[in-house]
């Protein structure tokens, strides 16, 4: 593409493609001089020219400005990035209908209710913690929401592969670092709002501000905020969004409300009340907090343009979302759940979820807490399986470079009265619990959902996945008297 197309009086010089980090410039790339947390992109000109860069876009005043090499100097790099990004892409987002969804808890979820329902009518890919997916494309991702240069490209992509529509989860860090500033969502889904990522936030006052920006820069002209009227958010973000607002919840009056829910440990039923009418709706999506996640599913595919009733159709036999409440059946007389649960809320809802299906039996936690993150979310955890849980076996979750034995003891001080022991080797601790475990009683296996690799201090480690090791645990170790 020539860089005449991208910035307006610049020379008709063939641009390669767009460059962030110096280390990884080919030979005729833009370079952008970035500002992170850690480095300034500037300082790297010398080697992203080095390795080839044909532009440099920046925003310092620069000392040395080498021949051979167009320079432009722009207010805000960032900016600049993003509208490159979406012009030498071919402006993917604009050809598909765009669902950003933000949130504490329940975005992967949401993200893959959405997808896997609109499927049913039209080619749907997703963006997200879980992977990348369209068509027969499947990629770990490397970030929940990726930066502006991998999100634009994979968009591209998609519309390649005849991608109709696009669910992105969209992280606060995402909204901070501007990642998705250039994309125009017709639909903005709000779950919730509790405590979480205060390490890089600051504030829980800040990590709502980056919540927000999804709902500020929704400014398409039918564009809709999807917002949970049961949150303590509603009423902020209903008054900052500048685009149509629908709710939906099951506590107070809204657009979708589910009434008379009914729960049981394999589906679940309620009447969905929709412009006045009733709707009967029964999934195979548990826990009431799944009830949040369907209704905001729901509400976003209907206000696109699919029909009401074939979505509910959908709802009775929804996809397992690996890691996302896996119940794990081989038959053993006690159950066993496996969750990525990694927030004092998740924790909660995933517990009273534990203590609905065993009831007055035992309730067995596994966990532990991220190394290097949320340090004061550790004791809470404590204080929450001491609520629900009657044995919590602590273990390794990502410990990077900590010791997992000192978060472990830093959960422990919320923990009063239960029965808890520190096994460090999480496979060591699943099979724990499975010989724990008598008939009726619940495992939980918490914090790593999906996720096949462990961060050690070297960085990610491979580790076989908890339903893998509980599936092999369970065959083996099942106590034969349960
Ligand atoms: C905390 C955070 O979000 N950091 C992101 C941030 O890094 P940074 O600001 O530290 O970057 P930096 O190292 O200071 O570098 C600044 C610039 O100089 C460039 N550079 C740097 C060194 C060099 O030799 N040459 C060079 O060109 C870098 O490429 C960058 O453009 O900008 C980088 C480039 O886009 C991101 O890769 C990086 O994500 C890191 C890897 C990360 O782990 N982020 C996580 C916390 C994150 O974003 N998570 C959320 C989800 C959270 C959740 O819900 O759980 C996500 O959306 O994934
Ligand atoms: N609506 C919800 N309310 C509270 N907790 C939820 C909700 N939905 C999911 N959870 C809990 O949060 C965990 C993570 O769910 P999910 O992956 O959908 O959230 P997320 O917002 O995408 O988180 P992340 O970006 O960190 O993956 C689940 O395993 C469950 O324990």
């Amino acid at each position: 593409m020539r860089l005449s197309k991208l910035f307006k009086n610049a020379p008709t010089v063939n641009i390669t493609g767009l460059c962030s980090d110096s280390r990884k410039v080919k030979p005729g790339n833009i370079y952008f001089c970035l500002p992170g947390i850690t480095h300034d992109g500037h300082d790297f000109i010398n080697q992203a020219l080095e390795n080839g860069a044909k532009c440099i876009v920046h925003s310092k005043k620069l000392e040395e400005m080498k021949s051979g090499a167009v320079y432009i100097r722009v207010d805000d790099v960032i900016d600049a990035m993003n509208q490159c990004a979406r012009l030498f892409y071919s402006k993917p987002a604009d050809k598909m209908l765009m669902y950003g969804v933000t949130g504490t808890n329940g975005k992967s979820t949401i993200s893959n209710i959405i997808r896997n329902i609109r499927n049913t009518i039209e080619p749907c890919g997703y963006i997200g913690t879980i992977s990348i997916e369209y068509g027969n494309v499947k990629l770990a991702p490397d970030l929940t929401t990726p930066d502006p240069l991998v999100l634009h490209k994979t968009m591209s992509d998609m519309v390649q592969k005849g991608m109709k529509a696009c669910a992105l989860e969209v992280s606060s860090h995402g909204l901070a670092q501007h990642r998705v500033d250039a994309i125009k969502f017709d639909v903005a889904i709000f779950t919730n709002f509790t405590y979480d990522h205060l390490d890089f936030h600051g504030t829980l006052d800040n990590y709502f501000e980056a919540k927000s920006l999804l709902f500020k820069n929704l400014v398409k002209q039918d564009g809709v905020s999807i917002l949970n009227i049961d949150d303590e958010k509603y009423e902020d973000l209903r008054s900052i969004s500048k685009a149509k607002v629908i709710s939906y919840g099951i506590d107070r009056e809204c657009d979708y409300r589910a009434i008379n829910v009914v729960l049981d440990s394999h589906y679940s039923r309620f009447d969905l009340v929709y412009g006045g009418k009733t709707y009967k709706v029964k999934t195979n999506l548990v826990a009431t907090y799944n009830i949040y996640n369907l209704l905001a599913s729901i509400a976003a595919l209907h206000e696109t343009g699919m029909d009401l009733q074939e979505i509910i159709d959908q709802c009775e036999h929804l996809p397992q979302i690996d890691g996302r409440l896996e119940q794990i059946d081989l038959g053993q007389p006690y159950h066993v759940v496996v969750d990525f649960a990694h927030t004092p809320d998740g924790m909660e809802k995933i517990m009273q979820f534990g203590r609905q299906i065993c009831k007055d039996k035992k309730l067995i936690a596994v966990f532990g807490s991220a190394g290097k993150r949320d340090i004061a979310k550790r004791k809470v955890f404590g204080e929450i399986a001491d609520q629900y849980c009657d044995l919590i076996i602590l273990t390794e979750d990502d410990p990077r470079d900590e010791d997992p034995k000192e978060i472990a003891d830093q959960i422990k001080e919320g923990i009063k009265s239960t029965q808890n022991i520190f096994i460090e080797d999480r496979y060591e601790a699943i099979r724990q619990a499975v010989e724990n475990a008598n008939e009726g009683d619940a495992i939980l296996l918490l914090g790593k959902g999906d996720e096949s690799f462990i961060y050690r201090e070297n960085g990610r480690a491979p580790w076989i996945g908890d339903n893998v090791a509980v599936k092999e645990c369970i065959e083996k170790y099942t106590n034969q008297a349960a």
